[in-house]
């Protein structure tokens, strides 16, 4: 039998997210933070952990190529994956925002340009308002876009607003809260149900223990 593949995207949540797993029994031979190694398995190979930039994992869970992914909302709504969200990891709390220099207001009632990593969330929200914008598609350091006047306003993460205010701007809008997501291919939901469950009970129980914890 192939094993459950599961998909967890690099970058902030990486770290915990592996905690999570750690802390619900589930151990990758070898793994080490500083490895650069992408593939790792579990001792009796039923379990293969494959590492991939955050954009790339709800595309690889769709498609079938991950049976499993952990990853932020925020790619999540950005690719528009057609994939079951199963369960709120607790971690990598932050939201989306629209901001721009600090005493400027946002206008309804004219075309926007707006600076992002996220064009087709940043479109979505516009798109609700009934305000046309032009996205400029950003890699990161999005802060920057207003300050140098490539963009009007940005549509970013916020989680402490610290890059924000260090850089002279501020919420001007909320979008919607983001958080880690454990996510199933559809296919593999009913196919590999048994071995998918069980990865998903223990994780349950570790996030549930946490948030008990949390709350005393
Ligand atoms: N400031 C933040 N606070 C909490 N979570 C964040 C923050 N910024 C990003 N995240 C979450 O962590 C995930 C990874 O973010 P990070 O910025 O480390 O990714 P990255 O690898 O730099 O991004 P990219 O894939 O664009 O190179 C994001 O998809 C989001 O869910
Ligand atoms: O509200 P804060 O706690 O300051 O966090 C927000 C920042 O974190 C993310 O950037 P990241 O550090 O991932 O760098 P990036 O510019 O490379 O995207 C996000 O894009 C913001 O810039």
């Amino acid at each position: 039998m192939q094993p459950v593949t599961i998909a967890l995207a690099k970058g902030r949540p990486a770290k915990q997210s592996i905690d999570l797993l750690e802390a619900a029994g589930i151990h990758f031979e070898d793994f080490h933070e500083k490895t650069r190694k992408l593939v790792f398995f579990n001792k009796d190979k039923t379990l293969r952990l494959i590492f991939l930039k955050g954009m790339d994992v709800p595309i690889y869970v769709e498609k079938g190529a991950a049976d499993i992914g952990i990853v932020g909302r925020d790619n999540i709504i950005e690719t528009e994956a057609d994939v079951y969200e199963i369960l709120d990891l607790g971690i990598g709390k932050c939201k989306f925002s629209v901001a721009g220099k600090k005493g400027v207001s946002l206008p309804d009632n004219q075309s926007l340009t707006i600076g992002t990593k996220y064009p087709n969330i940043a479109k979505n929200f516009f798109d609700k308002r009934n305000q046309t914008i032009e996205t400029v598609h950003l890699n990161g350091s999005v802060e920057l876009a207003p300050l140098i006047g490539l963009a009007d306003y940005i549509v970013d993460i916020v989680e402490t607003g610290n890059t924000l205010h260090e850089n002279g701007l501020e919420i001007l809008a909320d979008i919607e809260t983001i958080s880690t997501k454990f996510i199933v291919n559809k296919a593999s939901f009913v196919t590999r149900s048994k071995e998918i469950q069980d990865v998903l009970k223990k994780l349950e129980q570790v996030v549930s223990e946490k948030n008990a914890n949390s709350r005393l």
